[in-house]
């Protein structure tokens, strides 16, 4: 028996070795069958393609209107829709509990790390990129303090200096009454705060009126890249990822401005020394470095050089370009839908002449006195998510029960804020931009509403920075309304939309009028 099962391998190894390319083609085609066929998901629907092959995906999201697809799609297949032989869109807010729930089962996939910064020739799991519960919940220890509210206010005086800034530069615009690209000066006035919450300096965005030291446009091909190869993550290695590559080409680390960027704005606090480690004592700041460093300085074990570098540039990435495509939004809509556009100024002229309002608006008198301003910005937000792909995660290995179905351990499942927040079940007209629902509706409607609001994320990994953006938000929204008259230099004309992850805007060109100086 064992001579006869000796002889049936030596024939096997023999074929194998006679006909290699035959072999691997033969091992491909049964990896994609099980793909396709695979248990549990092979009765869930979506594209034909999707089911066989993650280059549907792929170039859904190269086309950079995959949100429109998932809406699309999940209209015609339901809360479950398969989009790659391993990846199930959810489309039920009854799931986010379970898929983003505060336990962190279901660990964050691929698509994630790829985001990272290198540092050191080594990429550097930040807060946003990091796959491990543990690292996780440690490093989130250590800074969820400095993103409190209570925290971030310390910091409003700096954020109205940039909104002072902001307006110098748009004066100049009403007084000539050409056309200005607002979209892009939301962009620098949003990465200008973002410098003064986590350094303590403006960035030089407002001030340049322009793109410093190409960090947008890194940022722009991070997002282009992560989005991209996030499909097919397993590519990474071979691109971008390859270990080799920081020994190959040292210089590579100084191609992410990201990177740069962060180190220069601490260079110019303090320098860091020769060892690598960073000394920081001029104190009393409120800033995030400066609190940072006041923990590393009382504790080194708590906080060292590597997470202050990791964490500051995560704000600059992560911070800035989610928060410009929030005010355009909220702007662009505002526009286009003149009705409100007068509602939110009479709200915001009545609150003037009562002189409840200081000059630049503080967060505490918008929360208090602008109601339907604040539900502006969270309608815009509601309509148009920030966040344009899947939030994936991974199922846990023993498999999960999803809108009443078992799915196996080790799929991607995840939900596009955009699927859930166009959902007619949940928002009337959900195409139509109404900030009057977020103030009218029933206490069960709008818990319901509430649910479903995941631009920030959800459950364990929901945005740090939120406070930051809403605080910024709500302060200058009201305030440009104040100042200018705000019209397209186009009437007609529609902003373009592009999704790299984020959904980016394009075309927000205006001509702005002086309604109020100061
Ligand atoms: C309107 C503005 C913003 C939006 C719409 C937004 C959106 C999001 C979303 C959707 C997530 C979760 C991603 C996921 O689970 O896949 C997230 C996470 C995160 N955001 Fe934001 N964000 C905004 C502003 C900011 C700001 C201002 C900062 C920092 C300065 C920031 C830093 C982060 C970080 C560090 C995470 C990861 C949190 C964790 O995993 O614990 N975000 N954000």
């Amino acid at each position: 028996m064992a001579e006869l099962e000796r002889s049936a391998l030596a024939v096997v190894l023999t074929f194998i070795k006679s006909h290699p390319i035959l072999c691997i083609c033969a091992l491909y085609a049964l990896s994609v069958l099980y793909g396709r066929f695979r248990p549990g998901l092979a009765g869930i629907p979506g594209p034909t393609l999707a089911k066989w092959t993650k280059l549907w995906r792929l170039y859904d999201v190269y086309k950079c209107q995959a949100h429109q697809t998932a809406i699309r799609l999940h209209q015609q297949h339901g809360p479950l829709v398969r989009i790659a032989p391993n990846v199930v869109s959810v489309g039920d807010p009854k799931e986010i509990k379970t898929i983003y729930g505060l336990t962190g089962a279901f660990t964050k996939s691929a698509f994630y790390p790829i985001q990272s910064i290198s540092w050191q020739k080594k990429p550097q799991m930040n807060l946003f990129s990091t796959r491990d519960p543990i690292y996780h919940r440690e490093q989130k220890k250590k800074v969820a303090g400095a993103y409190s509210l209570t925290s971030l206010l310390e910091c409003e005086p700096a954020v109205d200096s940039c909104t002072r800034l902001l307006m110098s530069k748009l004066d100049e615009w009403a007084a000539t009454g050409g056309p200005v690209d607002l979209g892009a000066w939301l962009q620098y006035y949003a990465f200008d705060v973002v410098g003064e919450v986590t350094f303590a300096q403006k960035l030089g965005f407002l001030e340049t009126g322009g793109d410093v030291d190409g960090m947008m446009s890194t940022i722009e091909g991070i997002l282009d890249y992560a989005s991209l190869c996030g499909q097919v993550p397993e590519m990474h290695p071979f691109l971008l990822g390859n270990p080799l590559f920081p020994y190959i080409l040292p210089a590579m680390e100084t191609w992410n401005a990201v990177l740069t960027f962060t180190l220069k704005a601490i260079n110019s606090r303090t320098s860091i020394k020769r060892d690598g480690e960073l000394e920081l004592t001029d104190g009393g700041e409120k800033d995030m470095l400066s609190r940072w460093a006041a923990t590393k300085n009382k504790d080194p074990l708590k906080m060292c050089t590597r997470d202050i570098i990791v964490h500051l540039s995560t704000n600059v990435f992560a911070g800035s370009d989610t928060t410009a495509i929030a005010l355009r939004a909220a702007i662009y809509f505002l526009i286009k839908n003149p009705e409100k556009m007068q509602k939110t100024l009479a709200e915001i002229d009545a609150a003037d002449q009562e002189g409840k309002l200081s000059e630049p608006i503080s967060y505490k008198e918008s929360i208090t006195h602008l109601p339907y301003t604040c539900a502006v910005i969270k309608e815009a937000m509601r309509l148009h998510p920030s966040v344009g792909l899947l939030m994936e995660r991974h199922v846990p290995p023993q498999g999960a029960e999803i809108c009443g179905k078992y799915i196996p351990g080790g799929t991607i499942v995840g939900i596009n804020p955009w699927v859930l927040q166009h959902d007619p079940n949940v928002y009337e007209d959900p195409e139509t931009f109404l900030p009057e629902r977020w103030l009218t509706a029933d206490a069960e409607k709008l818990a319901r509403m509430e649910t479903s609001f995941i631009s920030f994320g959800a459950g364990s990994r929901t945005c740090v920075g939120k406070n930051i953006s809403l605080m910024e938000m709500q302060k200058v929204v009201p305030q440009l309304l104040r100042r200018y008259s705000i019209n397209l230099a186009e009437p007609k004309a529609e902003w373009k939309t592009s999704n790299r992850w984020f959904v980016q805007q394009s075309g927000l060109v205006c001509r702005l009028t002086e309604r109020k100086a100061d």
